[in-house]
C-alpha cells in the first residue's frame, strides 16, 4: 500500500499579474430612450476612453492587457484572454477566469453565451479535454466538476439543488475546500453540457429594469485535473479551473428594486464591496489582514486575488450614457486590479509506502467536521506534510548534507518507533525542513547579490553604450506623435491627453489633457506625468560639477535602497511619494533587484524626465547640497 506525499514548489514560486481585460458590449438603444450615443469607446487592443463627467469636453483614458470592442466575437476573447492560461490546470496549477462589471453589461454573455455564440465557459471546457489528448503519454488524466452558486451570502450546490448553505474551509496549503460540494467526474464535453446546462437553469435570476435575465448570484464552476503518472513514483498533479460569472454591481435608484430584488442587491453589492477592499488591501502592501473572509465571494477567490492562480479578469462594460458612473467605477476597478501579483505553483503528490498508523487515532480523526472523504483527505494531506521527510522527498530537497544526514536518520527512526516518539521526531524533521528553506533563502540572497555586483562591475565598463532608458514609455502628447509600445507594467489610469482622435459621438472637440476625475484617481495622478507640461525641465550638467566619486557613492547608496528598502524607507527617498514607493516594491517582487538605477524607468510612471528630477533631488541631498 502507498500513500501520497505532498511536493511543493514553493521555492519556485513565481510573480504573475493579474491580466485584466476590458469587454464593451455593443450599443443596444430601446426605442422609447433617446439615443445619447456611447460614453465610452475603444482606441485600440488595450487602450480605450471615458468622458470625463467633469467636463465632457474631456475624455479619461485607460490600459489594459487587452480591449475588446464592440465587434469583438466570443472566440476572439476567448483566443487571447483565456485560452493561454489553461495548459497551467494540466500541469498542477491554478487558474481563474472571472467576469466583472456592471449588471447589464454582458457578463453572462462573456462566460456562457447561447448555443449560436458559446462563450468562455464552453470553449474553455472543451480546449480542456483538447488539451488532454494532445498531452504527453505516460499520464493519466482524471477531469471532475462542481457548480456552486454564492445567492444571498449563501453558498449553494448547482448540481445538487436542494442542498443548504455549505461551509467554506481552508486546508494547511491554503486550498479552498468547500465539503459537502457535488464533483462529478466527466469524461468528455458532451458530459459536460449534460450536466452544465441543466445546472445553470438553478442558477437564480429575476427580471430587473437594467437586465431582463439579471443573475442574482454569482456563479462558480470549478473544473478540476488530476494527472497521475503511470510510472513510479505515480506523481500526482491537480490543477483547479475557476471559471467565474459574477452577480453585476447595481444602483438600486435606477434598477428600481424592491422586496427581495433589493435584499439580492444588497448582498451582491456588499460583496463586490468587500471585493474591492481586498484589491485595495492587495494593492497597499501594508495592510496587515487582507478582508477575504469579509464574504464568501472573495473567501471563494482567495486563491485568484493574491494567491497561487493565473487570474484573468474580463470587466465587462456598456457603451449607454444611463451606465456611465457603473461603467467608471468597474474601469477603475479593472485598472486596480492589474496591480494584484500572485504565485502559483504546482502542488503534486508522489507514492511512497504507508507508514504504519494506528487504526484508533484514524477513527478519532474522522469525528471533526466535514465530509468523511474529505475529513479522510485533509488528514492525508496533514499526515504527508508533517511525513514530507520521507524517502522521496530527499530527491527534490537540495540542501546541507549535515541537515540532510539528520532527516535520513530521523527516518530510519521514526520507521521503527512508536506512535509517541514519533510526534516528537516529527517536530525535529519540522525544524529540519525550516533550516533546509532559510538556508535555501540565504543561499538564492547570496547568489542574486553576486550576480548584482558582477552586473555593476559590467555596466561601468559599458555605460556609455547603453541607453538609459530601455522601455521608454511615451510621453503625454500635446500634438501627434507616433505611438509607442506601452509599458508592459502599465497598471493605473491614464489621464487622457488631448485626443487625437474625432471626438466622441455628441462631444464638443477636446480641448486640453483630461484631469483625472476623482480625488482617489488624482493621487494615482503622481505615477503619471502632469499634462499641462510643467514638469521640471533638468537643466543638463550638474553632475558635471560634482566629485566623481562622491556622486558614485551617492547613486550606490540610492541603488541600495530601492533595492532592499522598506515601504518606510523608500518613501524617505527624494520625489518618492506612498503610490511611488509602492510601484518600487511590486516592481522589485516581480522582477528582483534594480540592476542599475536607470531600470527605475521600468517602473511604472517613472517617465525619464521624473527619473531625472529623481536623481537630481536625491543625489544632492545626499550631498547635503
Ligand atoms: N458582446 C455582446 N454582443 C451581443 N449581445 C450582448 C453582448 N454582451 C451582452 N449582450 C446582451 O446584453 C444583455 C445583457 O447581458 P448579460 O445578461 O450577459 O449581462 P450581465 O452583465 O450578465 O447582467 P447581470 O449582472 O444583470 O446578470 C443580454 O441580452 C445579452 O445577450
Amino acid at each position: 500500500m502507498a500513500q501520497r506525499v505532498a511536493q511543493s514548489d514553493g521555492g519556485n514560486k513565481k510573480a504573475t499579474r493579474v491580466r485584466v481585460a476590458v469587454r464593451l458590449r455593443p450599443y443596444m438603444s430601446k426605442p422609447d430612450e433617446k439615443d445619447e450615443g456611447p460614453c465610452v469607446r475603444g482606441l485600440d487592443s488595450q487602450n480605450l476612453e471615458i468622458v470625463n463627467w467633469r467636463n465632457a469636453t474631456e475624455t479619461v483614458k485607460y490600459h489594459f492587457d487587452a480591449f475588446h470592442g464592440e465587434q469583438t466575437t466570443q472566440q476572439e476573447v476567448f483566443l487571447s484572454s483565456v485560452k493561454p492560461i489553461l495548459p497551467h490546470i494540466l500541469k498542477g496549477q491554478n487558474a481563474s477566469v472571472f467576469a466583472y462589471g456592471p449588471t447589464g453589461a454582458g457578463k453572462t454573455h462573456t462566460m456562457m453565451g447561447s448555443s449560436e455564440q458559446p462563450g468562455v465557459i464552453p470553449r474553455a471546457v472543451r480546449e480542456v479535454f483538447n488539451l488532454v489528448k494532445t498531452e504527453d503519454e505516460g499520464w493519466d488524466y482524471s477531469i471532475g466538476m462542481s457548480y456552486l452558486e454564492i445567492y444571498n451570502e449563501k453558498v449553494l450546490d448547482l448540481l445538487s439543488p436542494n442542498s443548504q448553505d455549505l461551509p467554506i474551509r481552508e486546508d494547511r496549503d491554503r486550498n479552498i475546500l468547500i465539503p459537502g460540494l457535488t464533483h462529478m467526474t466527466i469524461s468528455s464535453f458532451s458530459e459536460f453540457d449534460k450536466h452544465f446546462v441543466p445546472a445553470s437553469l438553478n442558477r437564480t435570476t429575476a427580471s430587473t429594469k437594467l437586465n431582463q435575465r439579471s443573475s442574482r448570484s454569482h456563479a462558480v464552476l470549478l473544473i478540476k485535473v488530476v494527472r497521475t503518472q503511470r510510472i513510479l513514483p505515480h506523481r500526482q498533479q491537480t490543477g483547479k479551473l475557476y471559471l467565474v460569472d459574477l452577480a453585476g454591481s447595481e444602483d438600486n435608484r435606477r434598477t428600481g428594486n424592491q422586496g427581495i430584488r433589493l435584499k439580492e442587491s444588497g448582498a451582491i453589492n456588499l460583496s463586490l464591496f468587500t471585493l474591492s477592499k481586498v484589491v485595495d488591501s492587495l494593492n497597499s502592501g501594508t495592510a496587515v489582514r487582507v478582508p477575504y473572509r469579509d464574504s464568501k465571494l472573495t473567501r471563494l477567490l482567495q486563491d485568484s486575488l493574491g494567491g497561487s492562480a493565473h487570474s484573468v479578469m474580463i470587466t465587462n462594460i456598456a457603451p449607454e450614457y444611463k451606465y456611465y458612473f457603473d461603467t467608471f467605477s468597474a474601469l477603475n476597478f479593472a485598472a486596480k486590479s492589474k496591480l494584484i501579483v500572485n504565485k502559483p505553483f504546482t502542488r503534486e503528490t508522489m507514492a511512497v509506502p504507508t507508514l504504519p498508523v494506528k487504526r484508533g487515532r484514524d477513527d478519532h480523526d474522522a469525528q471533526g467536521s466535514g465530509t468523511q472523504p474529505q475529513k479522510k483527505r485533509q488528514k492525508e494531506e496533514r499526515k504527508t506534510e508533517q511525513d514530507s521527510s520521507s524517502p522521496s522527498t530527499h530527491i527534490h530537497s537540495p540542501s546541507e548534507p549535515s541537515v540532510m544526514d539528520r532527516l535520513i536518520a530521523l527516518e530510519k527512526l521514526m520507521m521503527s518507533c512508536q506512535e509517541k516518539d514519533r510526534l516528537g521526531m516529527l517536530k525535529d524533521v519540522a525544524q529540519s525542513r525550516k533550516e533546509i528553506q532559510e538556508l535555501k533563502e540565504k543561499q538564492k540572497e547570496f547568489e542574486s547579490k553576486a550576480m548584482l555586483f558582477s552586473r555593476l562591475g559590467g555596466e561601468k565598463a559599458s555605460a556609455k553604450q547603453e541607453p538609459a532608458f530601455k522601455n521608454n514609455i511615451a510621453p503625454l502628447q500635446r500634438k501627434q506623435l507616433t505611438a509607442s509600445k506601452p509599458n508592459k507594467q502599465q497598471a493605473v489610469v491614464q489621464p487622457l491627453q488631448v485626443s487625437q482622435l474625432q471626438p466622441l459621438q455628441q462631444l464638443a472637440v477636446v480641448k486640453k489633457q483630461s484631469v483625472c476625475v476623482k480625488r482617489k484617481e488624482r493621487k494615482l495622478s503622481d505615477q503619471v506625468e502632469p499634462p499641462d507640461g510643467k514638469e521640471n525641465i533638468m537643466e543638463s550638467g550638474w553632475e558635471s560639477q560634482l566629485d566623481n566619486s562622491m556622486l558614485e557613492q551617492s547613486r550606490q547608496k540610492i541603488l541600495q535602497v530601492l533595492n532592499t528598502g522598506s515601504l518606510k524607507e523608500l518613501k524617505g527617498l527624494q520625489q518618492i511619494g506612498d503610490k511611488k514607493a509602492k510601484l518600487i516594491l511590486g516592481w522589485r517582487e516581480i522582477h528582483g533587484h534594480f540592476t542599475k538605477l536607470e531600470d527605475l524607468g521600468k517602473v511604472e510612471g517613472m517617465t525619464e524626465k521624473r527619473f531625472s528630477t529623481f536623481m537630481k533631488a536625491n543625489i544632492l541631498s545626499a550631498m547635503g547640497k
